[in-house]
């Protein structure tokens, strides 16, 4: 991790830049297997299986007895954790349901909004480095919730050609038969365009990496509604002196152990935190068992000693960190300040694992900046807002003539004589 005391606030804009892929070279690869896929559909499923998984594929979709089978291959106490990270992450999204309210905005004018579930969706969960199930509950709780009626899950096969057990023992909780082993830009291509064994859905869900991130971006140009974008994982921590060092090097190492194109950032106002959080990292980094991605990602990452706390808020807004940690004395007093984050977590005790878990907050989150304009998977995601309204004879004439000059002004005549046409009727009556 560089380690910049007091840098100028006109550095700031460089230092906030994610250690992204060149957009252009991804861009190119990533259109050459979304051409693969629309010519040879399954075929070129298994060919890119083999190319970028390095296994052979037999059948691309997880059969009943694979799926069956999980249960007996997990220990029962991962059974009751996942249970336990369902049941909290339901609570906190079924409270997400919007109420249908009418509101008479005029005498005899109704209107009101109504949440429809959209019918087909993908779910894609991670799998290249490490099996994502958590992902799974973060995606399909709220798809359940909402009543998506074809739900197809999209994850890379493991050596075995098969999907590791507790994602398959996740999607059986929730319901969902449809397991396409396909990771990559390969996978998001078949749920946009469809091959034979994969239907084509109407909105790509879920994170990963650069690859998928940007695989979804490019068919959400060519119509196809994604979620959001979730690439790799950050993590920003504003830290003071009431800040425990080894917690705080802990945050850190959470989020950069995902991958080498992860980025974590400290700020802090105390030289003294930042020089322990420093020794803290190399300590832990050194048993860390994903030491090789974690360092890698310490390599693309900073610890800034800035003047004060309103300082660090500052930063942290610019950069919009996809998850922002306050250990910081009086986090309290911070709250309305914050402007662009995707997800929060309080003092010393809220460390990010548990919302990437089990808190009951979703984990697809918005990177690279996006949180400045994007919020992370709510059951808002899985739905479209339809709005109605209902105008009795009455209320067209309350609200008739303020349509018709509003027309005429816009020059639409066609539009005005269709409230007209009614008042005349309805004054005549
Ligand atoms: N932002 C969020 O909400 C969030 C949540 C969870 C995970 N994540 C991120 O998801 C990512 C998961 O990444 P992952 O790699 O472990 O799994 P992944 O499933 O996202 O990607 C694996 C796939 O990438 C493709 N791939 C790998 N190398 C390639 C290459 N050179 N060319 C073309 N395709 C290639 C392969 O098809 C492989 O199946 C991490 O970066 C993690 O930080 C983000
Ligand atoms: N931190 C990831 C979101 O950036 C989510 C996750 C899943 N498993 C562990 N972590
Ligand atoms: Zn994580």
């Amino acid at each position: 991790m560089q380690r910049i005391e007091y840098p100028a606030q006109e550095t700031w804009a460089e230092l906030v830049k994610r250690p992204t892929k060149n957009y252009e070279d991804l861009e190119a690869g990533i259109q050459s297997t979304f051409k693969l896929v629309q010519q040879k559909g399954d075929t070129a499923l298994l060919e890119l299986a083999e190319k970028f998984d390095k296994v052979n594929l037999t059948d691309l979709l997880a059969s009943e007895d694979e799926i069956n089978s999980s249960d007996t291959k997990l220990p029962d106490e991962l059974k009751e954790a996942i249970r336990q990270a369902y049941s909290n992450i339901k609570k906190l999204h079924e409270q997400q349901a919007e109420p249908i309210k009418q509101v008479e905005t005029m005498t005899g004018v109704t209107c009101w909004r109504k949440s429809v579930a959209i019918d087909k969706v993908g779910l894609y969960i991670p799998g290249g480095t490490a099996p994502l199930f958590s992902t799974l509950l973060m995606l399909g709780v709220p798809a359940r919730i909402a009543g998506c009626r074809e739900i197809v899950l999209c994850t890379p096969p493991n050596k075995e050609g098969s999907v590791h057990p507790a994602i398959l023992y996740t999607a059986s909780l929730l319901g969902i038969t449809k397991i396409v082993k396909a990771g990559g830009a390969q996978a998001v291509a078949a749920l946009a365009y469809g091959t034979e064994s994969v239907p084509a859905v109407s909105k790509i869900f879920g994170p990963g990496n650069q690859y998928v991130t940007v695989a979804k971006q490019m068919v959400s140009k060519a119509g196809v509604a994604i979620d959001l974008p979730a690439g790799p994982s950050e993590v920003l921590v504003m830290a003071d002196d009431t800040a425990h060092p080894a917690f705080v090097a802990a945050d850190l190492l959470s989020q950069a152990e995902h991958g080498a194109d992860s980025q974590v950032v400290l700020l802090t106002n105390s030289a003294k935190l930042l020089e322990a959080v420093t020794q803290e990292l190399q300590a832990q980094l050194e048993v860390l068992p994903r030491k090789e991605f974690a360092a890698k990602a310490l390599d693309n990452s900073v610890g800034l000693l800035l003047k004060d706390v309103e300082e660090m808020l500052q930063f942290s807004n610019l950069y919009a960190p996809e998850h922002l940690i306050l250990s910081v004395a009086d986090f309290e007093s911070l709250l309305d300040g914050i402007t662009n984050a995707g997800s929060v977590f309080l003092g010393n005790y809220s460390p990010e694992s548990a919302g990437d878990y089990a808190s009951g907050t979703n984990h697809t989150l918005p990177t690279n900046g996006f949180a400045r304009a994007y919020s992370g998977v709510s059951l808002d995601s899985f739905v479209k807002k339809i709005t109605f309204q209902h105008i009795t004879p009455a209320g067209l004439q309350n609200i008739g003539k303020t349509i018709e000059i509003m027309a005429a002004a816009e020059g639409l005549d066609a539009h005005k004589n269709a409230v007209s046409i009614r008042l005349k009727e309805v004054q005549n009556v």
